[in-house]
């Protein structure tokens, strides 16, 4: 069976220290997965592993079955991962549309042949009005990025991260700076861009998580101490322990 992610024995040092300590994690094609654990725990490492920023010092990496350690950010991103806050950008001088069209197009190759953009540009034109649609921001589709609010920006980002058709998609605490509100209607919209989609995302906000994932991997460590439903992660007693016992800690200490 492929996986849409596989990680197998993936370990990272930096210098002496061991940082991400044999993890192993096979994502199925369309799962949305959380990943969770304490500060330090090794969570943006991980991240940094599977989309090329960094490389392990042993262990691999799989995307739909292909390896992909060693690679560039740049070609595993060809392969169909995209992660936002890295690959993509967010123009502020362009437009919602003409954001999400550059992504488009960019990801299309349209820059090699000027030929290839002409032809092209009918279709990329649809595909960038549904994707406006898609984030929600139709009434802001002409409006330039630097004047969206923050919440709009970080939707236009999500739709920029998948405006390239990627399968795969790693997201790095997308709810980060929000209020409630417009973090539950963030949730709503995520989950409604990436049907279909497998989605990775680093989160510090439990009602994100429970929201969100149909799985957890718990990074305590640099290991991955459990994987499983949002239900069952909640009642291992061994997270319970490890993370969310120290979470509890750590709102109590603030209250002093
Ligand atoms: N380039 C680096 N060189 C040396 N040490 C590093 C490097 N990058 C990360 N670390 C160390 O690796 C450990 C894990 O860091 P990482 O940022 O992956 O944790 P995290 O789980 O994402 O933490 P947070 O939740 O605080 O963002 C930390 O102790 C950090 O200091």
């Amino acid at each position: 069976m492929t996986y849409a992610l596989e990680l197998k024995d993936l370990r990272k040092s930096f210098g002496k220290t061991d940082i991400i300590r044999g993890v192993n994690l096979a994502v199925n094609a369309g799962e949305r997965i959380a990943v969770i654990g304490p500060n330090g725990a090794g969570k943006s490492t991980l991240f940094n592993l599977i989309s090329g920023r960094l490389q392990p010092s042993s262990g691999e990496v799989l995307l739909n079955g292909q390896r992909i350690d060693g690679k560039t950010p740049f070609e595993i991103n060809r392969l169909g991962l995209a992660r936002s806050f890295q690959i993509t950008n967010v123009f502020p001088k362009l437009s919602v549309f003409e954001n999400l069209r550059c992504g488009l197009l960019w990801h299309t190759g349209a820059r090699y042949s000027f030929l290839r953009f002409l032809s092209n540009l009918d279709e990329a034109n649809a595909r960038t009005e549904e994707l406006v649609r898609q984030i929600g921001l139709e009434r802001k589709r002409d409006v330039q990025a630097v004047n969206l609010t923050y919440a709009e920006q970080r939707a236009l980002e999500i739709g920029v991260t998948i405006a390239g058709g990627a399968n795969v998609i790693l997201l790095d605490e997308p709810t980060a700076g929000m209020s409630k509100t417009e973090t539950s209607h963030f949730i709503a919209l995520i989950k409604h861009v990436t049907v279909g989609k497998t989605l990775l995302t680093v989160e510090h906000d439990m009602g994100v998580v429970f929201g969100l994932a149909d799985k957890i991997a718990v990074v305590v460590y640099g290991e991955v101490i459990a994987f499983d439903t949002p239900a069952a992660v909640r009642a291992n007693a061994k997270v319970q322990e490890a993370y969310l016992g120290s979470s509890v800690a750590d709102a109590q200490g603030a209250g002093h």
